[in-house]
């Protein structure tokens, strides 16, 4: 089976990730209750782990291609229609049942910054959020070497932002959010643990994830912020980040064009633990089940509050070679292959997630391998972008 793809929805896609751009934004969703928190949650995180987060132009090379940056939620005629954003907010804020959450999720839906402060203390007055699910981010190892102000301006500036805003809350929210697998940059142990080290970052993208957690440590120490940290490794799946290997891959792939495949300096196979989109969005809901409240108020800490570090991973790598032969038996198109030794770019070697911390506490179980997770991307990515099946009508039901 091979594919045509349909230029129009690609053109629309990409004057959409313009926009998107222009706009810096960074996604909110308020969600009220448990229930409604669930399933906005689920909505909320595909957009934000693979829509918004970081989009390139047309998706192409990663190293090449231009990703705005996510400090931003609202766009500024919603936020700016004053009355008419407040009943909103309230309304998409009240819980539906007695003690059910009230969750603030940075990277998916409405738009606004992350360090716009009125915006960010607005928020706030207006509701009193029990927790934060913040997964806004400028995210990518390799784009970090084009644009590092980005993942300053985000990661560090629009995180410590927003830890102000919630410590000085009254409530103070609980507050989980993403970090990632990235943070072991150099270290050798396998799996990954968290309590392996973490101080040998191989990117910048690296550095402010790390510095993210040290920040983390400082608000909960200061103010008794309730705080867990999520070490996500590199998460794919429907609506994804074109900027990430499996998604440009495939659009290469279709589109008959070369595709690198990286091999290490000492020649053998690069290999990540791709971790399915769904498994993740379980991880984040059990651990902001499982967070405790902070225990400041008014930015007054009134004893010690919760810290916690997670890995959130699959707990199988797969290396970049059995990626792109899933890819070409899903799409019945055979790849143009170039191996060729890592560049110096941020990248690691391999990457191997240890969950038996987030199993123990939140029964964290990874279910999804790469081919069948696979499958459903390019299921979507068919549906998507309009491709047209040239040979087969239908992806494969197995991925080989
Ligand atoms: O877990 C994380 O913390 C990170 O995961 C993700 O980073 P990575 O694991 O680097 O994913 P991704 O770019 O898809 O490269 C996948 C593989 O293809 C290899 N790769 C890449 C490009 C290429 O041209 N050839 C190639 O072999 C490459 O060497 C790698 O082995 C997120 O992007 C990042 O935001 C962060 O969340």
């Amino acid at each position: 089976m091979a594919f045509s793809p349909d230029l129009s929805k690609s053109t629309k896609l990409e004057r959409y990730n313009s926009y998107l751009r222009r706009v810096n934004n960074t996604k909110l969703l308020a969600a009220s209750s448990k229930l409604l928190f669930r399933v906005t949650l689920l909505v909320a995180l595909l957009l934000v782990f693979f829509f918004t987060l970081n989009y390139p132009i047309g998706g192409g090379d990663s190293q090449n291609a231009s990703i705005h940056t996510t400090s931003r939620f609202f766009s500024s005629g919603f936020y700016g229609t004053g009355a008419a954003w407040e009943k909103q907010v309230r309304q998409s804020s009240t819980p539906r049942r007695p003690n059910g959450f009230s969750i603030l999720v940075t990277g998916a839906a409405v738009e606004a910054d992350l360090n716009d402060t009125p915006m960010l203390n607005k928020l706030f007055d207006i509701v009193p959020f029990t927790h934060v699910l913040h997964l806004a981010a400028q995210a990518g190892v390799r784009y970090a070497m084009k644009n590092p102000q980005s993942y300053v301006q985000s990661n560090i500036a629009g995180f410590i932002n927003l830890l102000e805003v919630a410590k000085a809350a009254v409530p103070q929210p609980a507050i989980v959010w993403a970090s990632s697998s990235s943070v072991y940059g150099l270290n050798k142990d396998n799996p990954f643990s968290e309590m392996d080290r973490t101080d040998q970052p191989a990117s910048l993208y690296a550095a402010t994830k790390k510095a993210g957690e040290e920040i983390a440590h400082t608000y909960n120490h200061i103010y008794g912020l309730s705080l867990t940290g999520l070490r996500f490794f590199t998460v794919y799946g429907p609506w994804g980040r074109p900027d990430m290997a499996y998604f440009f891959f495939t659009k290469d792939i279709l589109q008959g064009k070369p595709i690198n495949i990286y091999k290490t300096h000492d020649g053998t196979e690069v290999a990540r633990d791709f971790t399915y989109v769904d498994d993740i969005v379980k991880g984040c809901v059990g651990a902001l089940d499982t967070a405790e409240k902070s225990t400041g108020s008014g930015g007054k800490k009134r004893g010690p509050a919760q810290l916690r570090v997670y890995n959130l991973g699959n707990t199988s790598p797969v290396g970049v070679g059995r990626l792109v032969s899933i890819l070409e038996g899903l799409l019945n198109v055979k790849a143009k292959k170039h191996v060729i030794t890592m560049p110096r770019n941020g990248d690691v070697p391999f990457t191997h997630a240890n969950v038996t911390l987030a199993r123990k506490d939140f029964a964290y179980k990874p279910t999804t391998d790469l081919a069948t997770g696979l499958r459903k991307f390019v299921k979507w990515y068919v549906s998507y972008y309009g491709v047209q099946p040239k040979v087969k009508k239908d992806i494969p039901s197995e991925a080989e």
